[in-house]
């Protein structure tokens, strides 16, 4: 792995030229995947999210750089390319909304039900929980229509329904930030370079270099001058002391609204079923606790973290030999985190935990935000629902046979009226 030079210019260039690269990648793999002839009118569209609004943070101009060298490249690609963008925290959570709204069938269904209000068992809209490496989107229709903060509100107005969607995107509390602010935390009380930490198996040892921790805006606050460049950090394996320490990074203490998340940030009571993916899905994949027929409750997950945690780095690394290492050293923090994010972050309790799906995928797409923005983009969703839907089979037949009879009829009134006028002496009309 790179070794990041904090946020110097030419520190930076590094970051550019592997962006460049993974790009070049995908490009390769787009053109093999997408017929020649539909190239040219293939739209390309590139949106960047919670890692590239802290670069932008940190170092405006090198964000630009890092677009603008992501623009040139894709501009030279054979497909139609669209523009670059940084979303924002709230776009990313509405878009992965809808993605997995689409998905599931859930916009088309509510809004052909409009036309049957007769029909009880109408199907809700599904909340959205997303996890990523630099921050996390909580999204979902909330029971109560007016909003306490407008903020956090989102209208959209799908096939001839309207929704009032609640959103919030916590930057810094993707995985890989969560964890730098935890250490930073730790560091606070350090004597020394060497730090036990509960969130790692024991016999996990990383060094981690001072100036990298604190080379972030989600941790450049809580900056000192420390004698030595690197913690060492030790791994001692231990749930509960790992939870507690997590824990911290959410601030419950004061709350501007009728009910908080964490930080003084306004969250509506939790409704309905919700999707979780991106990072959620990952961790709790690899974890065994994300069953779609069943997903774990929420105290079978804490006890399989309890164990996972406590199994020696020895032992885990043996078990998992296929698993890129980060990851597999971190499937303790991120599994403790995930529960504590979920529970003391956002309230969720033994029963609301059990309408958590852990989703990868929702039949062959995957689920995150990157659909919901291409179909917003491309105006594939319309506002309002078509009042003529395609007739289903039964239907088509059923108007078929109408259409003959009226047909049949009208032929036979001609006949009678033309050829026999008895008929209609005869009252046969
Ligand atoms: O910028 P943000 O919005 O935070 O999102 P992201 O781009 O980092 O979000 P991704 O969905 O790409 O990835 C989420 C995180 O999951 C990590 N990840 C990817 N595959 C994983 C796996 O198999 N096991 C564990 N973590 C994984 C990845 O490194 C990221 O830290």
């Amino acid at each position: 792995m790179d070794e990041p030079k904090g946020p110097g210019i030419s520190g930076y260039s590094q970051a550019v030229q592997n962006a460049s690269r993974s790009l070049q990648h995908c490009l390769e793999r787009a053109q093999e995947v997408v017929p020649q002839q539909q190239h040219q009118e293939t739209p390309v569209y590139l949106g960047a999210t919670a890692g590239m609004r802290l670069l932008s943070l940190d170092n405006r101009h090198v964000a630009m750089e890092v677009l603008s060298a992501v623009e040139n490249k894709l501009r030279s690609s054979p497909f139609n390319f669209q523009g670059a963008r940084i979303i924002t925290g709230q776009e990313e959570g509405a878009y992965g909304w809808i993605t997995i709204n689409y998905l599931l069938g859930s916009f088309k269904q509510s809004g052909w039900l409009n036309f049957l209000p007769k029909l009880t068992s109408i199907k809700e809209t599904v909340g959205a929980l997303d996890l990523g490496g630099a921050s996390t989107q909580i999204t979902f229709v909330p029971e109560q229509e007016q909003s306490e903060s407008q903020e956090n509100s989102l209208h959209f107005r799908l096939y001839g329904k309207s929704y009032n969607v609640y959103t919030h995107s916590f930057l810094c509390y993707g995985k890989d930030q969560a964890l730098r602010m935890k250490l930073v935390r730790d560091l606070q009380n350090a004597e020394t370079g060497r730090l036990q930490d509960p969130c790692f198996h024991t016999g996990y040892e990383r060094n981690v270099s001072i100036r990298d921790l604190y080379a972030s805006p989600c941790t450049a606050n809580y900056k000192q001058s420390l004698a030595f460049p690197q913690l060492h950090v030790v791994g001692s394996g231990d749930y509960q002391a790992c939870q507690t320490r997590i824990e911290e990074l959410f601030n419950k203490t004061s709350c501007p609204y009728s009910k908080c998340s964490f930080n003084g940030i306004f969250l509506p009571p939790l409704q309905g079923h919700f999707g979780a993916f991106s990072a959620f899905y990952f961790v709790m994949n690899f974890l065994n606790l994300s069953a779609e027929s069943s997903p774990a409750p929420l105290n079978s997950a804490i006890s399989t973290m309890k164990n996972f945690c406590s199994r020696p780095w020895s032992e885990v690394k043996a078990a998992y030999p296929q698993v890129k290492e980060k990851y597999l050293s971190e499937y303790c923090f991120s599994g403790t985190y995930i529960i504590s994010l979920l529970k003391t972050g956002y309230g969720f309790s033994l029963e609301t935990w059990q309408q958590i799906q852990f989703l990868g995928k929702i039949g062959s797409s995957d689920a995150g935000w990157t659909l919901g923005y291409m179909l917003n983009l491309t105006n594939m969703i319309p506002a309002e629902q078509s009042l003529m839907r395609p007739l289903s089979h039964a239907g088509y037949v059923g108007l078929m046979v109408l259409s003959s009879l009226v047909l049949v009829g009208a032929l036979l009134l001609g006949w009678c009226i033309f050829r026999k006028p008895r008929c209609l002496r005869k009252g046969i009309v």
